[in-house]
């Protein structure tokens, strides 16, 4: 219970902190206080009704025409109240939501925790951040919102009714324990706390497992809506591979653990509404019962035993939040788990047990990169091969050789500063490696963003971009140029992907150029001429080009070999 509130405390700091802070707190203050009147305004009605129904009993018709206006005040103030209520608690709700969302993907994008926190690569991976930061960051300030001002306002409620219980119930119950007499003044106050809080406890211990069983619903809807963006995703491999049967028994299984899930969920539902529901519909009659012994003992009238049950009434119901509440509780608490998870985890990803993270990485005073005794491992322990001490200038070329599965993608990576498993040192330029992989991911905003990515594409003049792509043989795209949508990209063959990407080579001239099999779709001509044209376009850019066949466009370039030689090409070529 107490990590639940202490998760709260950190979650609604986050949420509600920052700059501007006071703008929310004053919204939530707004808030509550339009609560406040809102209570006041049902009073006024209350009073209004005994107005009214004075003034229709002594035919008093200019009495009964004022209340109808009075009535016409109170529904307007009400509805302002109201409407003015929810407008703000929305607005706060959007507020806080933000900011709870942009400090989880700080959370997450800082310090690479998307990467680090994959299956495979961290002993607690984060399952389904999408739906952590698109989803429970909304559900959970909505059932913040409403479970404080909720309670808040019920606290409010119970001081005053607990004030007139205490006023009514003047009375002491004597009550004999083996064989003595207990004098209980002011029983009904006590009783009624009692009452609820054995309730409580009863409902708590009937309703635990709700809380990670609705924890495991979110995550296996989360994982069925995955697999269908999967199945999207992947359209084309799918349709051509005739993979709906498999894709129909993937999705089934998945929908099938939401379906086991959920019987277990409402049978939990169902076992704590044998308690509930009973209390829900006994706690307006049980107060009469309780207060018997009251009447019985001559200290009430008939009236006053109305009045008095009605009073404790009131107390036990507003004292009952916690029981009424408890679904939503349990929710709260499950997606408060969830987030909070991604906080702490994304904050320190743990590492893999048995696998080193000794590498000793500085930015090199020379901007060149320096690779020494470094020996990779895999995220399970396994060593690479030993990776050759190395030193590489600006605007070297440099051909990553090796047979496959040696290392050498896990070396770029190791460069690039996201690898941490392995030990030995990386001394690396300041400047940023622009790093191209083999299967270029490409986001649907369009041909220019995935040109410039990562920089803004308004950064670049469009004739440059036309005239990049031209370049690269992508001139029967350029009339989709200025759609930003994913359509413009859809159709691209693998090799017209590569070359998409490869113009972020061009447009963004960077230092320094990873290139892993980045040009592996082209036929030999294309892969030629474009790397020529890289070599000759970028005279002071360093080069890393992992590749299965020799770069030679990019002589003269030396080899650094990973591992075993794939065939017997180690020789240093000089010439083109
Ligand atoms: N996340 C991971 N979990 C487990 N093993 C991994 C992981 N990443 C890489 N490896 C393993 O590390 C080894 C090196 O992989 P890497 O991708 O660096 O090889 P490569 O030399 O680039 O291969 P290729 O030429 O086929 O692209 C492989 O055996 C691979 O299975």
């Amino acid at each position: 219970m107490r990590a639940v509130f202490q998760r709260i405390y950190r979650l609604t700091r986050l949420a509600a902190s920052g700059p501007r802070a006071w703008v929310g707190l004053t919204m939530f203050g707004s808030v509550l206080g339009l609560q406040f009147a809102d209570i006041w305004v049902d009073v006024q009605m209350i009073a209004w009704y005994k107005r009214f129904y004075d003034a229709l009993e002594n035919l008093d018709a200019s009495a009964a025409i004022r209340e109808l206006w009075v009535f016409g005040a109170i529904v307007l103030l009400s509805s302002m109240i109201f409407l003015l209520g929810d407008y703000i608690r929305k607005r706060l709700l959007l507020r806080w939501r933000a900011q709870l969302t942009d400090r989880a993907l700080d959370a997450w994008t800082n310090g690479h925790a998307y990467w680090h926190l994959r299956p495979g690569l961290s002993p607690k991976s984060v399952d389904n951040p999408d739906q952590r930061i698109a989803q429970d960051c909304r559900l959970y300030i909505e059932l913040l919102l409403q479970e404080t001002l909720d309670l808040i306002g019920r606290i409010v409620a119970l001081v005053s009714y607990v004030v007139i219980l205490w006023n009514l119930s003047d009375f002491v119950l004597h009550l004999p324990i083996f064989g003595r007499e207990f004098a209980i003044p002011h029983y009904l106050v006590w009783l009624a706390f009692l009452y609820v809080a054995v309730s409580s406890l009863f409902t708590h211990l009937m309703g635990r497992p709700l809380k990670s069983l609705v924890f495991r619903q979110e995550r296996r809807e989360a994982d069925f809506r995955y697999a269908l963006v999967q199945l999207r995703d992947n359209a084309g491999e799918v349709a051509q591979s005739a993979g709906e049967p498999a894709e129909r028994r993937r999705l089934a299984q998945r929908f099938d653990g939401i379906r086991h899930n959920w019987y277990r969920l409402i049978g939990r539902e169902f076992i704590l509404g044998l308690f509930t529901r009973p209390y829900y519909q006994s706690i307006l009659r049980i107060p009469l019962f309780f207060s018997l012994p009251a009447y019985f003992a001559g200290a009430v009238t008939l009236g006053g035993l109305m009045q008095l049950s009605s009073a404790f009434g009131r107390v036990t119901q507003t004292l009952s939040w916690f029981i009424f509440s408890y679904r939503d509780l349990a929710e709260f608490a499950a997606v408060a788990e969830r987030l909070d998870d991604l906080f702490a985890s994304a904050d320190r990803p743990p590492p893999m047990p048995g696998a080193a993270r000794d590498i000793i990485r500085t930015t090199a005073s020379d901007d060149a990169l320096h690779v020494r005794g470094l020996r990779l491992v895999t995220p399970q322990g396994r060593a690479l091969f030993p990776v050759p001490d190395r030193t590489i200038y600006p605007g070297e070329r440099v051909w990553i050789a090796g047979a496959s599965g040696q290392g050498k993608s896990t070396l770029l990576a190791a460069v690039s500063g996201v690898w941490p498993y392995g030990e030995g040192q990386i001394d690396r330029p300041a400047n940023r490696i622009l790093y191209l992989p083999q299967k270029p991911h490409l986001f649907g905003e369009g041909l220019a963003a995935a040109a410039c990515y990562p920089e803004d594409p308004a950064d670049f003049a469009p004739e440059r971009i036309r005239q990049v792509l031209s370049q690269l043989g992508l001139d029967h795209r350029l009339p989709a140029l200025d759609d930003d949508g994913p359509g413009a990209l859809e159709g691209l063959s693998m090799g017209e992907r590569q070359r998409l990407a490869l113009a972020r080579v061009l447009l963004l001239r960077p230092d320094w150029v990873a290139l892993d099999e980045a040009t592996s779709s082209l036929d030999a001509t294309a892969e030629a001429e474009i790397l020529s044209l890289i070599n000759r376009s970028l005279p002071d850019t360093a080069i890393l080009c992992v590749s299965h066949r020799d770069p030679f466009p990019l002589a003269p370039y030396s080899i650094w070999q990973i591992g075993l030689p794939q065939q017997d090409q180690t020789q240093q070529r000089n010439t083109a």
